[in-house]
């Protein structure tokens, strides 16, 4: 590899990355980029500048953390500011209780919460909570989606574990995946005949499915989940880590107005850092140590680079503006998208989308399966080799955030438009 300081091109970084890297990437979806991905060296507003010079469109924002785009002035000040005060004290912090107070203070079924530092450490530290809670062991999930990769989620998996066709993973326990019952979305026939068995600890659900593509959760089942979790003395979990302050302040439980027991969040709330946190009823939560008896901890829980950055970031969602111009993207792109003569659907709730092709609608992880995944891969590389950088996957969301403005909407419609044209 060429010397530090002299430019390596992606196709040679790449090269390295696969003597190094199993499949050459740290999170498989990253190696569905073909031929190979290319290597960002920057990331400004709504544009990734690429190792080769290039600069692209991002509607990828990380997987959904940069809802304010890529280094935003107020963010990257605040954590300028804190580094120059230290990363990490092993102690508390007052920026997690700022942090705590500004989430729970817009969803309220958030009563207490505990900072980890992914997703997939909220969804896992949820669901022992809920077996811990309950006394209870089994969890029903839904087929297709993700709630990070831990073992007792990667059952009939979305996102990078159907991409790369590995829904259940190799490596899991037989005696935790008997655990785990798998319904499909959207139906609520199976989840009542198992909950009636009064063996379940928790129904997870992403209320709006962001790892299929985007598959919104019809008004009935989320109110049929709650009344029927509420039956059965189950506790209902709404994983709202990709959802969680990026369809609102009050997340999907808000613009559902259906309120789940327990609460993970991740990405947004970390303002680009990495996080995690799990929340929920107070005389659930304080079952956790040291107050109770079900086991989390972690060194970088809480750590004060995300708080302050995710602090950030929700103050400048709570002014709105960051909203309407990440919500105008999305509306814009997708009416002109359902325009084309083809013969495909668009999913989107607010500033989340995604395109199938060869489908006429998309409900569940079934009909998402069914559409042309080929189809949307020369969509998708049609747009990058012009400059638009979608999601290397059909089952990955199309984001867009508030650096998304009028005129970057406006280039991404006319390269749409001739790839389109193209594609007929
Ligand atoms: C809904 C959902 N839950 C959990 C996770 C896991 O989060 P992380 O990648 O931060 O571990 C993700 C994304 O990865 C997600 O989209
Ligand atoms: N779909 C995943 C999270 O939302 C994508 C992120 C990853 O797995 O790297």
């Amino acid at each position: 590899m060429a010397k530090r300081g002299v430019t390596v091109l992606s196709s040679e970084l790449w090269k390295n990355a696969l003597e190094l890297f199993p499949g050459g990437v740290n999170s498989p979806v990253r190696a569905a980029v073909k031929p190979f991905p290319f290597y960002t060296k920057e990331g400004r507003g709504a544009f990734l500048i690429t190792e080769d010079g290039r600069k692209l469109i991002d509607f990828v924002l990380g997987y959904g953390p940069l809802i304010l785009g890529h280094s935003p002035p107020r963010v990257k000040e605040k954590v300028i500011e804190q580094i120059e005060k230290g990363w990490l004290y092993g102690t508390p912090s007052r920026a997690e209780v700022e942090l705590a107070r500004k989430i729970t203070s817009h969803m309220h079924s958030i009563e207490k919460i505990r900072f980890v530092n992914s997703g997939t450490e909220a969804t896992m530290n949820a669901i022992r909570l809920a077996r811990g809670f309950t006394k209870r062991e089994k969890i029903i999930k839904f087929d297709g989606n993700y709630h990070g990769a831990h073992d007792y989620v990667l059952a009939s998996a979305g996102s990078a574990a159907t991409e790369f066709s590995v829904p259940d993973s190799d490596g899991i326990p037989k005696d935790v995946l008997k655990t785990v019952i798998v319904c499909p979305y959207n139906q609520l026939e199976c989840v009542e005949k198992h909950l009636k068995n009064e063996d379940v600890a928790a129904v997870i659900v992403e209320p709006i499915m962001g790892n299929m593509g985007v598959i919104p959760a019809n008004q009935s089942f989320l109110e049929g989940l709650r009344e029927l979790t509420r039956t059965y003395n189950t506790l209902l979990i709404f994983d709202e880590v990709i959802t969680g302050f990026r369809v609102g302040l009050e997340g999907a439980q808000g613009y559902y107005t259906v309120y789940p027991d327990l609460t993970t969040l991740g990405k947004i709330i970390g303002g680009g850092f990495p996080i995690g946190a799990f929340g929920g009823k107070r005389e659930i939560m304080e079952n956790l140590t040291p107050s109770g008896k079900v086991f989390n901890a972690g060194t970088f829980n809480a750590n004060p680079i995300s708080m302050v950055a995710g602090i950030a970031t929700i103050e400048e969602l709570e002014k709105g503006k960051a909203y309407e111009i990440a919500n105008k993207a999305v509306k814009e792109i997708s009416e002109e998208l359902d325009k084309a003569p083809l013969d495909h659907v668009v999913n989107s709730v607010k500033s989340m989308f995604q395109i199938f092709f060869g489908v006429k609608s998309v409900e569940n992880a079934d009909d998402a399966r069914k559409a042309n995944k080929e189809k949307y891969i020369e969509f998708q590389k049609a747009l990058l080799d012009r400059g638009v950088f979608f999601p290397p996957s059909q089952f990955e969301s199309v984001f867009t955030s508030s650096a998304h403005t009028e005129e970057v909407v406006n280039e991404t419609l006319d390269k749409i438009r001739k790839v389109l044209s193209e594609m007929r």
